[in-house]
This record gives structure tokens, C-alpha cells and sequence, in this order.
């Protein structure tokens, strides 16, 4: 159940009379995602989602995400729109945490996404790429290359509790990925967590992106590694090249990627990979008291990440020569 930060119903009927939204029928907690608190708020004109930021989203990078997504929206993109209050303000605070209100999207997330599925994404990941170019605000990526070792450090020797040699392995990859992470790709805006869970569909076909907290500004095949890691692999943890190629057919078909940005992809999959088992291996090891939210398992992506050290070349990935 996420949510880490309840709201009184007084509370929440105080908020929303600063919004010209109707008036609240209902409002729940949504059980899904892991890193902020939200909240499916319904009044007499629709329905919304009111987001309470926790503890990765830092309140300074607010003006970024939120702006973000009214750049993509007005640009056509089907993404969550902010919602402005009577004053103007997007931005609030509720129950003492940072918060936000947005549009609520129709759809549903896919839980075993198929290759058609896989296309879709790609070619949807591309159009965000695109509809971002001119966005003119910057967010460093906090958890690009120069961000691992501190979450590593974070975990320490702990994560030999995990898994044996767990912290071996991370620390020669960490060595490998911070010699050799690609230079001078194409960068823009990327949506950095493009995972099933912040993909809606209807009849099967791609209906919107939610979840932009952790969108920031680095090189777009980046993008596209981290999605190859999130919908290309089997429960089993085999690669699915069925899936890839339709990922990257759907992508390229949009926006093709560069000879450079094709070398690279072996080693973004891999920091990709490394990425999220780091995240993951510190939630694991770090789950508050009477936390209510099962973390993700950092296993799952050591397996992704041994895979990519096997990789050579894009084209083992399902990309057309
Ligand atoms: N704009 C929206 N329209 C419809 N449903 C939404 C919207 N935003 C969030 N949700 C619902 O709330 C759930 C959690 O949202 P979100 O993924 O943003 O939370 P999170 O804590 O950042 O999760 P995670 O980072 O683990 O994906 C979504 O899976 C979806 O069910
Ligand atoms: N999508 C992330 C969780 C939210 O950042 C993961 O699966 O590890």
C-alpha cells in the first residue's frame, strides 16, 4: 500500500476548497508504486490524482517535473497535467508533505506487456523524446553514473546479506561503468523510469506516461536502455529479443538512434541494470518499521545485469543492422 503520509478527509476538503474543481465525492489511497504517496481524489467534475512527494523527490526539483509535464501535454503527449489552484499555484503542501494535483488518465498498466505492447512503448518513448527537445529547463540525473557509488556505499557490506559476493560484483562493474560510460550522445529530456507500471493502455494500444519524478536531462538511449531492462526480459529473467526488436523497431520509427548511440547501448543497458539494482538494494535493506510497501527484489537485476556483460553489440539487443 503506498502511501507512506495519510490525509485527514477535513484536511483534503480544506485543500481542495483553494481549487475550482467541484466539489470531493470520494478519495482513496492507491496501493501501486513505491515512491510517493497518491491519492485518487473525485469530485462532482471528475477525477483526479493528488501526489504527496516523499523522500526521493526533493521539493526544488518540483518546478522541473511539474513543468515538464504541461510542456509534453500541450505538445500532445498523453501525460498527466497539473492542476492549478484558485491562487494560480501548482504546487501545495499537504499534511506536511510537498503535493501536487494532476489530471487522472484512463488506462490500464500492463502486468505481462507483449511484443506489440513492447512497440507501442517505443515508439511512445520516442514521441516523448522528441516533445521534450525544446523544454528549456535542466535536471541533472542524480542517479546516472556519478550517483552508484554513493548508493553502494549506502548499502556496504550489507549487501553480501543479499546475495554472496553481491558486493564484489557491484563493485567491479561500478569500476568498469565509471571508466568506460559513454561520452557526448544525444541528450534532451528523458522520462528515466518507464517502467510497465507508468504505462497506461486502452484497447492495446498506448495511452498515456505517468510518473515523471524521476525525469531529468541525460542521453535519450539511456532512456531506452532502461526501458529494454524493464520490458524485454521474462519472469524467468531470459531476454526476450522478440520484444526487444519491436522496442527499438517501434522507437526507430520515430526517432532512429545514432551509430554512436547504438555502440553505447551494451554499456547503458548495463548501467541501466546497475541502476536500479542499486536502488533497489537499498529500499531492500532499508525498509522502515511496519512499512506496508514490499520492496522490488535487487536480484532481478543483477540477473538483467550479468546478461549485458555478455552482450556485444545493439543488434544482440533485436535492433535492425
Ligand atoms: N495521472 C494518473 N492517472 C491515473 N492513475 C494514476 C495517475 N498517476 C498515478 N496513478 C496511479 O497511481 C499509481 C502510482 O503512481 P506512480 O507510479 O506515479 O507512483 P510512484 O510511487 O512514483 O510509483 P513508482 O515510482 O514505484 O512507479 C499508478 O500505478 C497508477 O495506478
Ligand atoms: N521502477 C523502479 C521503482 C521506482 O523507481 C523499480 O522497479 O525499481
Amino acid at each position: 500500500m503506498a502511501v507512506y503520509t495519510d490525509v485527514a478527509p477535513a484536511e483534503l476538503e480544506a485543500f481542495l476548497s483553494g481549487y475550482d474543481i467541484g466539489s470531493l465525492t470520494s478519495f482513496h489511497g492507491i496501493a501501486e508504486g513505491v515512491e510517493n504517496s497518491n491519492f485518487l481524489v473525485q469530485t462532482t467534475t471528475g477525477s483526479f490524482i493528488l501526489t504527496l512527494y516523499e523522500k526521493r523527490v526533493k521539493r526544488e526539483d518540483l518546478p522541473f517535473f511539474v513543468g515538464l509535464m504541461q510542456h509534453l501535454a500541450a505538445r500532445g503527449l498523453s501525460c498527466p497535467e497539473p492542476v492549478a489552484a484558485r491562487s494560480g499555484a501548482i504546487l501545495a503542501e499537504v499534511a506536511g508533505r510537498p503535493a501536487a494535483m494532476v489530471t487522472f488518465l484512463p488506462g490500464v498498466s500492463v502486468r505481462r506487456p507483449t511484443a506489440h505492447h513492447c512497440a507501442e512503448l517505443g515508439r511512445g518513448l520516442a514521441q516523448l523524446h522528441l516533445a521534450g527537445a525544446d523544454f528549456a529547463l535542466k535536471r541533472t540525473n542524480a542517479l546516472s553514473v556519478t550517483g552508484w557509488r554513493p548508493l553502494f556505499e549506502a548499502a556496504g557490506a550489507a549487501a553480501d546479506t543479499v546475495a554472496p559476493g553481491l558486493s564484489e560484483a557491484v563493485a567491479a562493474e561500478l569500476a568498469v561503468l565509471e571508466a568506460n560510460w559513454p561520452q557526448d550522445l544525444p541528450s534532451g529530456v528523458i522520462h528515466a523510469d518507464l517502467f510497465p507500471d507508468n504505462a497506461f493502455f486502452l484497447d492495446d494500444q498506448l495511452s498515456g506516461i505517468i510518473d515523471f519524478y524521476f525525469a531529468c536531462t541525460d542521453f535519450l538511449a539511456y532512456d531506452v536502455a532502461i526501458c529494454l531492462n524493464a520490458w524485454c526480459f521474462e519472469a524467468d529473467g531470459a531476454y526476450n529479443v522478440t520484444k526487444g526488436r519491436a522496442l527499438l523497431a517501434g522507437y526507430e520509427a520515430v526517432r532512429p538512434l545514432s551509430e554512436a548511440e547504438k555502440a553505447a547501448l551494451p554499456r547503458l543497458a548495463r548501467g541501466a541494470a546497475l541502476r536500479f539494482l542499486l536502488t533497489r538494494l537499498v529500499d531492500w535493506l532499508n525498509v522502515p518499521e511496519g512499512a506496508l510497501v514490499r520492496p522490488k527484489d535487487p536480484l532481478e537485476y543483477l540477473k538483467k545485469l550479468r546478461f549485458h556483460q555478455a552482450v556485444e553489440r545493439a543488434q544482440d539487443y533485436g535492433l535492425a543492422a
